[in-house]
């Protein structure tokens, strides 16, 4: 905690800026344009994500959107929240694909400044935001693919890992993984079980306790992302294991997700 809170400092300002959205360093704010294809016939957008729903298909993209770096602010956390909530309620809806609008970053974890100088009132909150937003993704009743076109250290790789199934840029700069302890902190146990559930006990243990940045071949090695593809390709490539995934005769790819059926 305390090398967590010493960085603080440093992430104060692009933290405040965020919020105002004014931070356009990583040209996130230029390259926040819907990207609705012809034939899809909806889109909601927030200030934080934006939602393009094709009723074609029943594949909804959620596109994060919180520059700098699509930090994990108690606001942005209840935007996904309840955009995660709409779309399970949406009968339409059968497949939600998780990307970011952010060139590099897919999202840099729990925003920093959430945690430092807040009352416990505000930490609680922020910290149920947190939760909220696993047990949407993890408990989802849809099939969700993470696209993951950037970095995605700590909170951020959880949300990737609370997806069903990961696809990466093979950008040897991208980084990936639980680091958690080279922070000074511990990951929760809920953090922890996601990531045994996708990798297994002994690569989870050495993970967890070296605080592992995975780069995108290592990540794949490990089985914490299940497929690399050229940056480009991310979004193509999990559009397409989406509608195979959709294609499981009698919806049997969602009906059995061990996470949510108990059959
Ligand atoms: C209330 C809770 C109660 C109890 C719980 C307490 C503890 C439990 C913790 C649980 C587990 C924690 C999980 C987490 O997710 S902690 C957050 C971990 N994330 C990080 O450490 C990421 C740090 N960031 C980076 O590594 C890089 O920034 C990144 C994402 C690789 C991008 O690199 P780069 O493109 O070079 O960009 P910069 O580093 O220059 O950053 C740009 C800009 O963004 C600001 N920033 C980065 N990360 C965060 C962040 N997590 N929160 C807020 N702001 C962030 C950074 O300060 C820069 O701003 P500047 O103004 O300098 O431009």
């Amino acid at each position: 905690m305390a090398t967590l809170l010493k960085h603080s400092a440093k992430y104060a300002l692009s933290g405040r800026l965020a919020r105002l959205g004014v931070h356009s360093r990583h040209g996130g704010l230029q390259c926040l344009q819907p990207r609705l294809l012809p034939h899809q016939r909806s889109a909601s957008t927030s200030s934080k994500i934006l939602v393009e729903m094709d009723d074609s298909t029943g594949i909804a993209v959620l596109t994060m959107k919180n520059p700098p770096v699509n930090s994990l602010s108690l606001d942005f956390l209840t935007e996904f929240s309840i955009s995660l909530e709409k779309l399970e309620l949406d009968r339409g809806c059968r497949g939600v694909i998780l990307t970011s609008a952010l060139p590099k970053i897919f999202s840099a974890g729990l925003d920093i400044m959430e945690m430092y100088g807040k009352s416990p009132e505000h930490c609680g909150e922020f910290w149920k935001a947190v939760q909220e937003m696993w047990l949407r993704l993890y408990g989802s009743s849809m099939i969700t693919i993470a696209a993951i076109n950037g970095s995605s250290p700590a909170g951020g790789c959880l949300m990737a890992l609370a997806c069903d199934y990961r696809i990466m840029a093979e950008n040897p700069k991208y980084s990936i993984g639980l680091n958690e302890t080279q922070l000074g902190i511990v990951a929760p146990f809920w953090f922890k079980d996601t990531l045994v559930n996708t990798v297994g006990n002994r690569a989870a243990e050495l993970s967890l306790q070296l605080g592992l940045l995975y780069s995108a071949p290592d990540a794949l090695r490990t089985g914490l992302v299940d497929l690399l593809v050229p940056e480009d390709k991310v979004l193509s490539t999990a559009s397409q294991t989406m509608t195979q995934w959709l294609a499981i005769p009698g919806e049997n790819a969602i009906g059995s997700n061990p996470r949510v059926s108990s059959s």
